[in-house]
Protein backbone atom coordinates (compact mmCIF):
# COMPACT_ATOMS: atom_id res chain seq x y z
CA UNK A 1 0.00 0.00 0.00
CA UNK A 2 2.42 2.36 1.22
CA UNK A 3 4.79 1.07 -1.99
CA UNK A 4 1.91 1.94 -4.21
CA UNK A 5 2.03 5.48 -3.15
CA UNK A 6 5.73 6.07 -2.83
CA UNK A 7 5.81 4.75 -6.03
CA UNK A 8 3.60 7.31 -7.44
CA UNK A 9 6.13 10.41 -6.10
CA UNK A 10 9.21 8.54 -8.02
CA UNK A 11 7.14 8.59 -11.39
CA UNK A 12 5.52 11.87 -10.49
CA UNK A 13 1.89 11.83 -10.78
CA UNK A 14 0.15 13.47 -8.20
CA UNK A 15 -3.33 11.85 -8.92
CA UNK A 16 -1.63 8.31 -8.50
CA UNK A 17 -0.35 9.59 -5.37
CA UNK A 18 -3.24 10.54 -3.94
CA UNK A 19 -4.83 7.10 -5.22
CA UNK A 20 -2.42 5.66 -2.96
CA UNK A 21 -3.04 7.30 0.11
CA UNK A 22 -6.84 6.53 -0.74
CA UNK A 23 -5.37 2.33 -1.11
CA UNK A 24 -3.03 3.42 2.03
CA UNK A 25 -5.91 4.45 4.06
CA UNK A 26 -8.11 1.69 3.32
CA UNK A 27 -5.36 -1.18 4.35
CA UNK A 28 -4.06 1.13 7.19
CA UNK A 29 -7.84 1.05 8.84
CA UNK A 30 -8.39 -2.41 8.14
CA UNK A 31 -4.83 -3.88 9.79
CA UNK A 32 -6.22 -1.53 13.19
CA UNK A 33 -9.73 -3.76 12.99
CA UNK A 34 -7.20 -6.41 12.88
CA UNK A 35 -5.03 -5.88 15.41
CA UNK A 36 -8.01 -4.58 17.87
CA UNK A 37 -9.97 -7.82 17.19
CA UNK A 38 -7.02 -10.36 17.47
CA UNK A 39 -5.94 -8.54 20.44
CA UNK A 40 -9.33 -9.10 22.23
CA UNK A 41 -9.40 -12.56 21.10
CA UNK A 42 -6.80 -13.60 22.80
CA UNK A 43 -6.67 -11.16 26.16
CA UNK A 44 -10.02 -10.29 26.87
CA UNK A 45 -10.57 -11.22 30.81
CA UNK A 46 -7.00 -10.72 30.87
CA UNK A 47 -4.47 -7.72 30.77
CA UNK A 48 -6.35 -6.54 27.66
CA UNK A 49 -5.99 -2.49 28.99
CA UNK A 50 -2.65 -3.29 29.01
CA UNK A 51 -2.58 -4.92 25.20
CA UNK A 52 -3.75 -1.86 24.09
CA UNK A 53 -1.94 -0.04 25.67
CA UNK A 54 1.24 -1.50 23.82
CA UNK A 55 0.08 -1.59 20.54
CA UNK A 56 -0.59 2.13 20.86
CA UNK A 57 2.93 2.75 22.64
CA UNK A 58 4.28 0.55 19.43
CA UNK A 59 2.13 3.03 17.01
CA UNK A 60 3.65 6.11 18.48
CA UNK A 61 7.47 5.30 18.39
CA UNK A 62 6.71 4.74 14.86
CA UNK A 63 4.83 8.10 14.01
CA UNK A 64 7.51 9.90 16.34
CA UNK A 65 10.28 7.99 14.18
CA UNK A 66 8.56 9.01 11.23
CA UNK A 67 8.21 12.54 11.85
CA UNK A 68 11.49 12.85 13.29
CA UNK A 69 13.82 11.08 10.55
CA UNK A 70 12.01 11.14 7.03
CA UNK A 71 13.40 14.36 6.81
CA UNK A 72 17.02 13.28 7.39
CA UNK A 73 16.52 10.28 4.50
CA UNK A 74 15.16 12.68 2.16
CA UNK A 75 18.37 15.14 2.61
CA UNK A 76 20.42 11.92 2.25
CA UNK A 77 19.15 11.18 -0.57
CA UNK A 78 19.24 14.02 -1.98
CA UNK A 79 23.46 13.68 -1.23
CA UNK A 80 23.70 10.53 -2.85
CA UNK A 81 21.61 11.14 -5.76
CA UNK A 82 22.58 14.56 -6.22
CA UNK A 83 19.12 16.03 -7.02
CA UNK A 84 16.13 17.55 -5.38
CA UNK A 85 12.45 17.21 -7.07
CA UNK A 86 10.12 14.38 -7.60
CA UNK A 87 12.64 11.42 -7.79
CA UNK A 88 14.64 12.03 -4.64
CA UNK A 89 11.46 12.17 -2.93
CA UNK A 90 10.21 9.49 -4.03
CA UNK A 91 13.29 7.10 -3.28
CA UNK A 92 13.52 8.88 0.19
CA UNK A 93 10.00 7.61 0.98
CA UNK A 94 10.56 3.86 -0.89
CA UNK A 95 13.11 3.39 1.90
CA UNK A 96 10.31 4.54 4.37
CA UNK A 97 8.09 1.58 2.83
CA UNK A 98 10.41 -1.01 4.00
CA UNK A 99 8.90 -1.00 6.80
CA UNK A 100 5.41 -2.05 5.34
CA UNK A 101 7.56 -5.37 4.05
CA UNK A 102 8.82 -5.95 7.78
CA UNK A 103 5.04 -5.50 8.99
CA UNK A 104 3.99 -7.90 5.85
CA UNK A 105 6.84 -10.29 7.48
CA UNK A 106 5.69 -10.37 10.90
CA UNK A 107 1.84 -10.53 9.94
CA UNK A 108 2.49 -13.85 8.47
CA UNK A 109 4.73 -15.20 11.08
CA UNK A 110 1.39 -14.07 13.46
CA UNK A 111 -0.83 -15.55 11.34
CA UNK A 112 1.35 -18.91 11.24
CA UNK A 113 1.60 -18.63 14.68
CA UNK A 114 -2.34 -18.00 15.52
CA UNK A 115 -3.53 -20.87 13.56
CA UNK A 116 -0.58 -23.18 15.69
CA UNK A 117 -1.59 -22.03 19.13
CA UNK A 118 -5.65 -22.63 18.11
CA UNK A 119 -5.00 -25.93 16.94
CA UNK A 120 -2.90 -27.05 20.51
CA UNK A 121 -5.51 -25.05 22.39
CA UNK A 122 -8.89 -26.98 20.50
CA UNK A 123 -10.30 -23.28 19.64
CA UNK A 124 -12.26 -24.01 17.16
CA UNK A 125 -14.11 -26.26 20.10
CA UNK A 126 -15.53 -23.01 22.02
CA UNK A 127 -16.52 -21.14 18.73
CA UNK A 128 -20.48 -20.72 18.63
CA UNK A 129 -20.44 -21.11 14.94
CA UNK A 130 -22.67 -17.56 14.77
CA UNK A 131 -22.14 -15.80 11.97
CA UNK A 132 -22.07 -11.51 11.47
CA UNK A 133 -24.62 -10.16 9.03
CA UNK A 134 -24.68 -6.71 8.32
CA UNK A 135 -28.33 -6.30 9.12
CA UNK A 136 -27.34 -7.32 12.87
CA UNK A 137 -25.59 -3.65 13.31
CA UNK A 138 -29.41 -2.61 14.17
CA UNK A 139 -29.15 -4.92 17.27
CA UNK A 140 -26.01 -3.19 18.49
CA UNK A 141 -26.27 -2.28 21.76
CA UNK A 142 -26.94 1.88 23.07
CA UNK A 143 -23.70 0.92 24.99
CA UNK A 144 -21.59 0.71 21.83
CA UNK A 145 -23.13 3.69 19.90
CA UNK A 146 -22.25 5.68 23.16
CA UNK A 147 -18.56 4.46 23.15
CA UNK A 148 -18.75 5.46 19.09
CA UNK A 149 -20.02 8.92 19.57
CA UNK A 150 -17.49 9.63 22.74
CA UNK A 151 -14.44 7.79 19.95
CA UNK A 152 -15.57 10.22 17.43
CA UNK A 153 -16.36 13.61 19.77
CA UNK A 154 -13.02 12.67 21.31
CA UNK A 155 -10.61 11.94 18.32
CA UNK A 156 -11.78 14.99 16.40
CA UNK A 157 -10.58 16.94 18.95
CA UNK A 158 -6.92 15.60 18.75
CA UNK A 159 -5.56 14.53 15.49
CA UNK A 160 -7.04 17.35 13.59
CA UNK A 161 -5.52 19.70 16.57
CA UNK A 162 -2.19 18.35 15.93
CA UNK A 163 -2.38 18.77 12.15
CA UNK A 164 -2.66 22.57 12.52
CA UNK A 165 -0.54 22.51 16.08
CA UNK A 166 2.58 23.66 14.56
CA UNK A 167 1.17 26.77 13.20
CA UNK A 168 -0.68 27.33 16.29
CA UNK A 169 2.07 27.57 18.18
CA UNK A 170 4.25 29.78 16.11
CA UNK A 171 1.32 32.01 16.28
CA UNK A 172 -0.30 32.13 19.04
CA UNK A 173 3.33 31.28 21.61
CA UNK A 174 5.96 33.29 19.09
CA UNK A 175 7.49 29.68 18.73
CA UNK A 176 10.36 29.03 16.16
CA UNK A 177 9.59 26.50 13.72
CA UNK A 178 11.68 23.89 15.09
CA UNK A 179 10.11 24.27 19.09
CA UNK A 180 6.78 24.55 17.78
CA UNK A 181 7.27 21.11 15.66
CA UNK A 182 8.74 19.68 18.96
CA UNK A 183 5.73 20.56 21.08
CA UNK A 184 3.19 19.32 18.90
CA UNK A 185 4.56 15.91 18.58
CA UNK A 186 5.21 15.93 22.68
CA UNK A 187 1.23 14.00 22.63
CA UNK A 188 2.88 11.30 20.47
CA UNK A 189 6.01 11.06 22.27
CA UNK A 190 4.17 11.06 25.51
CA UNK A 191 2.10 8.23 24.34
CA UNK A 192 5.02 5.75 23.14
CA UNK A 193 5.88 4.91 27.01
CA UNK A 194 3.18 6.33 28.79
CA UNK A 195 0.30 4.35 27.30
CA UNK A 196 1.73 0.20 28.71
CA UNK A 197 1.79 2.12 32.18
CA UNK A 198 -1.87 3.22 31.78
CA UNK A 199 -2.91 0.49 30.33
CA UNK A 200 -1.83 -1.54 32.99
CA UNK A 201 -3.70 0.81 35.44
CA UNK A 202 -6.76 0.29 34.15
CA UNK A 203 -6.00 -3.55 34.01
CA UNK A 204 -5.04 -3.06 38.05
CA UNK A 205 -8.31 -0.56 38.69
CA UNK A 206 -10.87 -2.09 36.51
CA UNK A 207 -13.52 1.06 35.57
CA UNK A 208 -12.64 2.10 32.04
CA UNK A 209 -14.85 4.12 32.25
CA UNK A 210 -14.69 6.27 34.85
CA UNK A 211 -10.83 6.28 33.20
CA UNK A 212 -12.14 7.29 30.27
CA UNK A 213 -14.29 10.27 32.11
CA UNK A 214 -11.06 11.26 33.60
CA UNK A 215 -9.28 11.34 30.32
CA UNK A 216 -12.28 13.35 28.62
CA UNK A 217 -11.98 16.28 31.54
CA UNK A 218 -8.20 16.48 31.40
CA UNK A 219 -8.16 16.93 27.76
CA UNK A 220 -10.98 19.51 27.87
CA UNK A 221 -8.89 21.49 30.65
CA UNK A 222 -5.77 20.93 28.50
CA UNK A 223 -7.75 22.78 25.70
CA UNK A 224 -9.17 25.43 27.18
CA UNK A 225 -5.60 26.75 29.01
CA UNK A 226 -4.27 26.75 25.55
CA UNK A 227 -7.46 28.58 23.80
CA UNK A 228 -7.65 31.03 27.03
CA UNK A 229 -4.38 31.62 28.61
CA UNK A 230 -0.78 32.71 27.82
CA UNK A 231 0.32 29.91 30.45
CA UNK A 232 3.28 28.04 29.13
CA UNK A 233 2.16 25.77 26.81
CA UNK A 234 3.96 22.31 27.29
CA UNK A 235 1.98 22.25 30.52
CA UNK A 236 -0.82 21.76 28.58
CA UNK A 237 0.51 20.05 25.80
CA UNK A 238 1.92 17.39 28.95
CA UNK A 239 -1.59 16.63 30.09
CA UNK A 240 -3.22 16.04 26.67
CA UNK A 241 -0.15 13.40 25.88
CA UNK A 242 -1.23 11.61 29.25
CA UNK A 243 -5.12 11.84 28.64
CA UNK A 244 -5.34 10.71 24.72
CA UNK A 245 -3.07 8.17 26.15
CA UNK A 246 -5.13 7.12 28.84
CA UNK A 247 -8.24 7.35 26.52
CA UNK A 248 -6.68 4.94 23.92
CA UNK A 249 -6.21 2.48 26.28
CA UNK A 250 -9.29 2.38 28.29
CA UNK A 251 -12.04 3.73 25.62
CA UNK A 252 -10.95 0.76 22.64
CA UNK A 253 -11.06 -2.31 24.54
CA UNK A 254 -14.71 -1.56 26.20
CA UNK A 255 -15.82 -2.34 23.00
CA UNK A 256 -15.44 -6.13 23.68
CA UNK A 257 -17.46 -5.07 27.25
CA UNK A 258 -20.33 -4.86 25.43
CA UNK A 259 -20.64 -7.07 22.13
CA UNK A 260 -20.20 -10.82 21.77
CA UNK A 261 -17.35 -12.17 19.88
CA UNK A 262 -18.80 -13.17 16.80
CA UNK A 263 -19.54 -9.34 16.91
CA UNK A 264 -16.09 -7.78 17.37
CA UNK A 265 -14.71 -7.44 13.73
CA UNK A 266 -17.81 -5.24 12.70
CA UNK A 267 -18.08 -3.27 15.75
CA UNK A 268 -14.36 -2.20 15.06
CA UNK A 269 -15.28 -1.74 11.76
CA UNK A 270 -17.87 0.84 12.47
CA UNK A 271 -15.99 2.60 15.13
CA UNK A 272 -13.29 3.30 12.70
CA UNK A 273 -15.74 3.98 10.20
CA UNK A 274 -17.38 6.70 12.46
CA UNK A 275 -14.17 8.14 13.55
CA UNK A 276 -12.61 8.86 10.09
CA UNK A 277 -15.86 10.16 8.82
CA UNK A 278 -16.10 12.23 11.83
CA UNK A 279 -12.15 13.14 11.51
CA UNK A 280 -12.45 13.88 7.83
CA UNK A 281 -15.40 16.25 8.05
CA UNK A 282 -14.20 18.11 11.59
CA UNK A 283 -10.65 18.35 9.63
CA UNK A 284 -11.97 20.67 6.92
CA UNK A 285 -14.33 22.64 9.46
CA UNK A 286 -11.84 23.12 11.90
CA UNK A 287 -9.42 24.45 8.60
CA UNK A 288 -12.04 26.73 6.90
CA UNK A 289 -12.72 27.81 10.87
CA UNK A 290 -8.80 28.53 11.18
CA UNK A 291 -8.90 30.69 7.66
CA UNK A 292 -11.81 32.46 8.35
CA UNK A 293 -12.11 33.16 12.12
CA UNK A 294 -8.89 32.44 13.85
CA UNK A 295 -7.32 30.48 16.53
CA UNK A 296 -9.71 31.36 19.51
CA UNK A 297 -12.42 30.10 18.22
CA UNK A 298 -11.04 26.80 16.65
CA UNK A 299 -10.10 26.61 20.10
CA UNK A 300 -13.46 26.84 21.30
CA UNK A 301 -15.08 24.83 18.57
CA UNK A 302 -12.38 21.95 19.85
CA UNK A 303 -13.57 22.26 23.31
CA UNK A 304 -16.98 22.08 22.43
CA UNK A 305 -16.31 18.63 20.34
CA UNK A 306 -15.01 17.12 23.57
CA UNK A 307 -18.02 18.09 25.62
CA UNK A 308 -20.02 16.42 22.94
CA UNK A 309 -18.17 13.03 24.02
CA UNK A 310 -18.18 14.39 27.92
CA UNK A 311 -22.40 15.02 27.26
CA UNK A 312 -22.33 11.34 26.18
CA UNK A 313 -21.36 9.97 29.35
CA UNK A 314 -24.63 11.37 31.20
CA UNK A 315 -25.66 9.66 34.65
CA UNK A 316 -27.75 6.73 32.82
CA UNK A 317 -25.39 5.88 30.39
CA UNK A 318 -22.25 6.11 32.78
CA UNK A 319 -23.96 3.65 35.13
CA UNK A 320 -24.96 1.46 32.33
CA UNK A 321 -21.31 1.55 30.67
CA UNK A 322 -19.67 1.12 34.24
CA UNK A 323 -21.87 -1.82 34.97
CA UNK A 324 -20.72 -3.87 31.68
CA UNK A 325 -16.84 -2.77 32.54
CA UNK A 326 -16.67 -3.75 36.18
CA UNK A 327 -17.85 -7.05 35.54
CA UNK A 328 -16.30 -7.76 32.60
CA UNK A 329 -12.82 -6.59 34.12
CA UNK A 330 -13.43 -8.62 37.48
C1 LIG B 1 -5.78 4.15 13.69
C2 LIG B 1 -7.10 4.30 14.32
N1 LIG B 1 -7.96 5.05 13.50
C3 LIG B 1 -7.00 4.95 15.69
O1 LIG B 1 -7.52 5.98 15.93
N2 LIG B 1 -6.33 4.27 16.61
C4 LIG B 1 -6.22 4.72 17.97
C5 LIG B 1 -5.82 3.61 18.89
C6 LIG B 1 -6.49 2.30 18.65
C7 LIG B 1 -6.22 1.33 19.76
C8 LIG B 1 -5.11 0.40 19.46
N3 LIG B 1 -5.26 -0.36 18.26
C9 LIG B 1 -5.15 5.82 18.13
O2 LIG B 1 -5.24 6.53 19.13
O3 LIG B 1 -4.26 5.91 17.28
Amino acid sequence: MFCFKTFSALVDHFWLMEFGRFVFGIGGESLAVAQNTYAVNWFKGKELNLVFGLQLSMARVGSTVNMNIMGSVYDHMKTVLGQTGYFTLGSALMIGATTCVLSLFCALVLGFLDKRAERILNKEQGKTGEVIKLKDVKDFPLQLWLIFIICVGYYVAIFPFIGLGQVFFIEKFNFSPTEARLINSIVYIISAPASPVLGLMVDKTGKNIIWVMCAVITTLLAHMMLAFTFWNPWFAMVILGLSYSLLACALWPMVAFVVPEHQLGTAYGFMQSIQNLGLALISMAAGSILDSKGYLILEVFFCACICCGELNLSAATRASLQKTSSSESE
